[in-house]
């Protein structure tokens, strides 16, 4: 699968942790930074992931901040992206079950990287069950495309 990885300030060492398990998995991983520690604004990376999710250039895309609501904020406003904060296995599991999230935004803050790794894990194997669910995915691109600007 082809994955771009972005974080803040907040979530640069837990992004790198995600990025090398990704990619000890096989996954053509792209790393859009942060490259350190040093104070950056996240909606200048969720902006770089989620228009490539938008493009369609990457399949799928992982934001990590101090809580992951930020950059959810930025990514939705990207048409086509689906992107929220998840919290445990089973939220990562049910995105992608029921949303079809195609952004999945992360605490570096409030999770532990054993558990990102499961929720990581989980979330880009997981198929969306189409279905009902389709159908609301359908209503949602229609409440975008009815009164979103871009
Ligand atoms: O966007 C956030 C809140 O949803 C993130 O937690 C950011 O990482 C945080 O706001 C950055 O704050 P900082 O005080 O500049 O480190």
């Amino acid at each position: 699968m082809r994955i771009a990885v972005g974080s803040d300030h907040r979530g640069y060492h837990l992004k790198d942790k995600i990025v090398s398990f990704l990619k000890s998995n096989d996954h053509e991983v792209q790393d859009v930074g942060a490259r350190g520690d040093e104070s950056v604004d996240y909606p200048d990376f969720a902006a770089v992931v989620a228009k490539k999710v938008s493009d369609g250039e990457i399949d799928r895309g992982i934001l990590i901040c101090g809580t992951g609501i930020g950059m959810a904020i930025a990514a939705n406003k990207f048409r086509g992206v689906r992107a929220a904060p998840c919290t445990d296995e089973v939220t990562a599991e049910i995105s992608r079950r029921h949303n079809d999230l195609n952004v999945l935004c992360l605490s570096a803050d409030l999770l532990s990287p054993r558990v990102v790794e499961r929720m990581v894990d989980v979330w880009v194997n997981t198929e969306f069950e189409a279905g009902r669910h389709g159908r609301r995915i359908e209503k949602i691109t229609k409440i975008e495309s009815d009164n979103c600007c871009n």
